[in-house]
């Protein structure tokens, strides 16, 4: 029988007597217990101490003792001291033990062992160090992710060791974690969306960071990386916020808080940041790790490594996640990756994880046939679902790649779809079986612009030495006006890529670990329980574009969803994976005596249409008895015959009076473009006098980029103009009314 080293502990840890005797006959029964106790041991001490020689080290193996003084640890290794600390001669000791009391001293094999678990202890400290760099995200559509990806893979790299920084969601961050202790350097990346509101995945930590109080992250020293888009009136709110906290609870700055404008272009300002901020992470950990531990060392080893082929190469991401492949193959399409439909969650609502797969009641292409702009007006229902929505919430769609190019590209690489994996740990939202196909159909981005990170993968996985040094160059400092160019402008899908580089073969796991994760669509609901219960319904445009390299490219959510309202529309049954995303605060009042002014061109009008049946409602149960305040629709589009979507049905709320006021903008019926916010300027005095002296509420809806921030600045000129405010009044005033939740955005780029 061999013994492993972990068994001889655990025996003599269980049996007193044995070790008593260990200890007693010390070296002779040590030499006699070798051939039995040393193999493995002898083997493992050897492998773990090359300079050493094979000999036993005596001087080692004396000058320990268990002390039994501790009644729980009697008979435990763990309470092996240094002989320094008590040093009882070998026969007092020996005494000692026969009376019950303080034990012998370790010798041979038993204090071999306790150098061997030692050792291993020091080894797994030094790569899972007790303080750790955090490099966390607050990410929406996964740019400031992929960008806190690529420090900590910069950080893994410089140091060679993986558990010395840990890379996290901020909403997977424990708060309290944030302590010198644990986390005492911290680089963070964050961006906004909707209306300067934290992404989801930061949402719940964003809450909990404002309840902290003062001087609770004294000692943590941070530097942080906005990102963010100045079209936006709520420029960079987030990472301002976070950083202004941050400071608040006593956290130092150790380098530039960057921000990255997306006007202006993120990339310059990115590696800037980058490369500083690995730099200053290091020595802040070095710093407040006493000299740095054990890990950091190998820092100095890797600056003495030969500079890369390609200056500013991006570092090759850790693999963090272990693929163990099923016997079968999925031949009934069940694996993919997520529960769906008819489940609740232990919170009781569908999630992105546990969506509720809506079957399509109906669907409509709502603009002609052959027009430039497709518009499609789809309803789903959420029968037995439990699902509870208002008007202004909105919605998830899992969206699925078009099947021809996950043909393609499975067959590109060589791979079998019908495969089936488990992850070890959450890749790309698959929580469950998944197949090969599934993975790529459902949960990875194939057509974004492939990232830096991604391409020096691809460029790992090239045969071809020319290849490969191309992709390098592409993805490094060098080669940006090629990635500019070839990447950015271009936008080549995955395909097109590996396309492009024949001898290029990357593993199927390292495309479904490293490509960006197929975010979940969001819409704005359109209906309103009370008129059309059991069902939600919205409407979208279906996104096609030229990019820079002559490419038309499709969206991939509005475009599939295309598909299925033309295959409902000749017959067949269908259904979506959907999740709710309740607005915090768009939301038609809940009295229809306050004013409303709702501003949606496009599909923006989309959450107004759920918001005037929410109102019929209200004024229903008024009986036609009370006050009743204005509401205003000031709806855009090109043509009224063509993409005017709803546009009977508000014709028919404004007939009714539940509706005071539609105006509408369209834009292409004249000459001179009209858009929306010029048709709020004609009715200026009206606006001002509504939005200044009867509380009116003011919602938007539509392109955050610029109808919004156009919109903006027409509140302030009409504020301005017939509201006799000044500049900095009439803005201070809006910036008020947001506050109040009485002026609400819900926006998208
Ligand atoms: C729907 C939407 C809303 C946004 N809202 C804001 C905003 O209020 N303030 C801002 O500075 N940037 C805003 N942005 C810009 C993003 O912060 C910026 O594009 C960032 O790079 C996205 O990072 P992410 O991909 O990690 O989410 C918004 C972008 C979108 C798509």
């Amino acid at each position: 029988m061999v013994w492993s080293t972990d068994e001889v502990l655990e025996f003599l840890r269980r049996n007193t007597a044995a070790s008593v005797a260990v200890a007693l006959l010390g070296f002779p029964l040590a030499c006699f217990a070798l051939p039995v106790l040393a193999p493995l041991a002898l083997a493992y001490y050897f492998l773990s101490q090359p300079q050493k020689p094979l000999a036993v080290p005596q001087e080692k193996a004396k000058g320990l003792v268990v002390d039994t003084d501790k009644s729980e640890e009697k008979n435990d290794l763990a309470a092996v001291k240094p002989v320094a600390e008590k040093k009882p001669s070998p026969s007092v000791a020996a005494s000692a033990v026969v009376e019950g009391g303080s034990a012998p001293p370790l010798t041979g094999g038993v204090a071999l062992l306790r150098k061997m678990r030692e050792q291993k202890a020091a080894r797994a400290k030094a790569e899972n160090p007790d303080k750790k760099i955090l490099v966390a995200f607050a990410s929406q559509t996964g740019t400031a992710q992929e960008i806190a990806k690529a420090l900590h893979a910069q950080i893994v790299e410089k140091t060679g060791t993986p558990k010395l920084a840990v890379l996290s969601a901020f909403n997977d961050v424990d708060v309290d974690s944030l302590k010198p202790d644990t986390f005492p350097v911290v680089a963070f990346v964050a961006a906004s969306t909707g209306d300067g509101d934290p992404p989801d995945n930061t949402a719940s930590f964003y809450a909990k960071m404002l309840r902290k109080k003062k001087e609770e992250l004294k000692g943590v020293r941070y530097t942080c990386l906005g990102l963010g888009d100045s079209n936006y009136t709520r420029f960079m709110a987030v990472p301002r916020n976070m950083r202004k906290k941050f400071e608040g609870l006593g956290a130092e700055c150790i380098y530039w808080n960057a921000e990255a404008d997306e006007v202006d272009g993120l990339e310059e300002t990115v590696e800037k940041w980058t490369e500083g901020a690995l730099e200053a992470v290091l020595k802040e950990y070095r710093a407040a790790t006493a000299g740095g531990s054990e890990a950091m060392a190998s820092v100095e080893a890797a600056e003495s490594k030969p500079p890369p082929k390609f200056k500013g190469l991006p570092a090759l991401l850790p693999r963090r996640v272990t693929f163990s492949w099923q016997e079968g193959v999925d031949e009934g399409g069940q694996a993919i990756g997520v529960v769906l439909g008819g489940h609740h969650n232990a919170e009781g609502s569908y999630t992105q994880e546990r969506p509720f797969l809506a079957k399509v009641k109906a669907a409509r292409r709502v603009t002609p046939e052959g027009y430039g702009k497709q518009i499609v007006h789809m309803e789903l229902s959420i029968d037995g679902s439990n699902i509870e929505y208002k008007p202004g919430d909105a919605f998830g769609v899992l969206p699925v790649n078009d099947p021809n190019l996950v043909d393609d590209l499975l067959q590109r690489l060589g791979a079998d779809g019908s495969r089936v994996f488990e992850a070890s740990e959450a890749v790309n939202s698959i929580r469950a079986p998944c197949s090969v196909r599934a993975a790529l159909s459902r949960h990875c981005d194939l057509t974004t612009p492939a990232k830096k990170s991604l391409i020096r993968l691809l460029a790992e996985s090239c045969d071809d030495v020319k290849e490969k040094d191309d992709l390098l160059l592409i993805c490094s400092a060098e080669g940006k006006p090629r990635y500019k160019k070839e990447i950015l402008e271009a936008q080549p899908n995955l395909l097109d890529l590996l396309r492009a580089y024949p001898s290029c073969r990357p593993k199927v796991e390292d495309l479904v670990e490293f490509l960006p994760a197929l975010a979940p669509r969001e819409y704005s609901v359109s209906s309103c329980p009370h008129a059309h219960g059991g069902s939600i319904h919205f409407a979208f445009s279906v996104v096609e574009f030229e990019t820079g390299g002559g490419r038309t490219r499709r969206g991939v959510a509005t475009n599939w969803l295309a598909g299925i309202a033309d295959a409902v529309a000749s017959g067949e049954s269908c259904e979506v994976p959907i999740f709710p995303k309740p607005s915090k605060d768009f939301h038609h009042p809940e009295d229809a005596v306050r004013p409303v002014v709702m501003i949606g061109p496009g599909t923006g009008v989309s959450p107004f249409r759920g918001f005037v049946h929410h109102r019929k409602y209200l004024l229903s149960l008024q009986g036609g008895e009370g006050a009743v305040g204005e509401s205003w629709l000031f709806f855009g589009c090109r043509e009224r015959t063509k993409d005017a979507i709803y546009l009977d049905e508000f014709d028919a709320f404004v007939e009714s009076g539940v509706l005071t006021t539609l105006d509408c903008a369209f834009s292409r019926e004249q000459e001179e473009k009209v858009y929306v916010q010029d048709k709020m300027g004609e009715s200026g005095t009206r606006l001002s006098n509504l939005i200044l002296n009867e509380d009116a509420f003011i919602f938007v809806c539509g392109d955050g980029q610029h109808m919004a921030k156009d919109v903006h600045a027409k509140l302030e000129e009409i504020l301005c103009e017939h509201g006799g405010l000044k500049r900095a009044a009439a803005t201070a005033y809006l910036q008020i009314m947001q506050k109040q939740g009485r002026y609400v955005r819900d926006t998208w780029s």
